[in-house]
């Protein structure tokens, strides 16, 4: 079984203390140690990124006498859930167990049958979940069928950090949408690009390598044509082994060139969105370069989000430039903002900005964003914040 690095030591000294049963522990010292296995619970749960949709992100690690006897993730819609994988992992040794899960234990049958009862059949001692599942299928009635099964539960511990991690699957389930991620990288006078739309690089490359990880994590990244014409990008996480987002094109006249990365389907999967009729004979091109293409009427962000929805996408990467930006936030499909600010000043009147016109004429119309967080990224910032959710 593999060790876990970030905890390591606090996590061995707790354990070691337990088996020793020389003394109790303190119980600042027992939520230490159950904030540690949850931490390792999402830990898990991350060697899925991007990969488990619509399912959330879960991780789960069993302890018997302060010793890890199980550990599991979830891959993926259709496979075992993370405490089943941990369970079989445990065998005999769950009798009495302490199970740690970074979100309620299901209780219904979906793709798979309930880990409710298989804790139950295992004779689990406590279980101490993250979070509870908003999944109306599930949303507490886990955690009831456990507690009336006479099992501890303990609920909400790393609670933020378990609600970070599947924030795309809880926007889902909530608003039956997946979570819309602006993402744009501008200098410090807010310019996305040169008056002549030369933008490579704005930021450094350790913001640039950021972007790849936050892709990993996403099920579709779009682009609008103008995009493809100016940039020519790429769209992958440049990671091998892991998760490259769906590369999604919004272009209402396919107006497109022939020569572009994306259209080079062996690296990762490509979608043009289109509208109904549009440019045949571009389409015929697409699809023998094994590009998929879709016509939606009219193709709007809100459309395009409902039909990823329809896909089972959890979360979707807008990356596109300004005037599609600012659509896709006027339509209510981006909750999320992750600006990378590079200390640069390029200047321009023509310069492009990375959000178009709201229509605001006055600073109090201004959308104003939410726990908003800030960090270095190299020499670059990273600005993230959530945008007040429409209903
Ligand atoms: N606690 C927990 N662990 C996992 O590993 C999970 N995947 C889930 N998912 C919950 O169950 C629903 C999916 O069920 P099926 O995979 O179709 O059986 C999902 O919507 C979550 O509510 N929970
Ligand atoms: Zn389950």
């Amino acid at each position: 079984m593999e060790t876990f690095p970030a905890d390591a030591q606090a996590i061995a000294s707790l354990a070691n203390r337990q088996q020793q049963g020389a003394k109790q522990l303190e119980n600042s010292e027992v939520q230490e140690f159950d904030r540690a296995m949850m931490r390792r619970c999402i830990e898990l749960a991350r060697r899925a990124l991007g990969k488990t949709a619509p399912n959330p992100l879960v991780g789960s690690v069993i302890v018997r006498d302060g010793k890890i006897v199980g550990e599991g993730f979830h891959p993926g819609a259709g496979q075992p859930h993370a405490e089943v994988f941990a369970l079989r992992e445990a065998g005999e040794l769950a009798e009495g167990a302490t199970v740690y899960v970074n979100l309620e234990p299901c209780n219904h049958y979906g793709r798979t049958p309930p880990c409710s009862e298989a804790l139950v059949k295992a004779k689990v001692a406590k279980v101490v979940a993250g979070m509870v599942d908003p999944n109306p299928l599930v949303a507490g009635t886990g955690l009831t069928r456990l507690r009336e099964a006479g099992i501890e539960v303990v609920a909400g511990v790393e609670g933020e950090a378990c609600q970070k991690l599947n924030e795309a699957f809880v926007h889902r389930i909530l608003y039956r949408r997946p979570l819309g991620i602006l993402k744009y990288a501008m200098t410090l006078d807010g310019k996305i690009a040169t008056s002549s739309g030369h933008s490579a690089w704005v930021t450094g490359e350790e913001a640039r390598s950021e972007v790849h990880r936050v892709r990993v994590g996403c099920d579709a990244v779009i682009v609008g044509g103008n995009t493809v014409r100016l940039d020519n990008p790429l769209l992958t996480s440049h990671q091998p082994d892991r998760n490259n987002p769906l590369r999604v094109v919004m272009s209402r006249t396919l107006d497109l060139p022939k020569s572009a990365w994306l259209w080079e389907t062996s690296v990762a999967a490509t979608l043009v969105l289109t509208e109904p009729g549009v440019n045949p004979e571009f389409q015929e091109f697409l699809i023998a370069k094994g590009v998929e293409v879709v016509e939606l009427s009219p193709l709007t962000p809100t459309n395009v989000m409902a039909y990823l929805y329809d896909r089972s996408f959890l979360s979707v990467l807008w990356e596109c430039g300004g005037t599609l930006a600012a659509k896709a936030i006027a339509e209510g499909a981006v909750q999320k903002i992750m600006a990378f600010i590079a200390p640069k000043i390029v200047g321009g009147q023509a310069a492009p900005t990375p959000v178009g016109d709201l229509g605001f004429s006055a600073m109090t119309d201004a959308l104003t964003l939410e726990r908003v967080s800030w960090r270095a990224v190299g020499a670059d910032c990273l600005v993230e914040g959530y945008l007040k959710i429409k209903d």
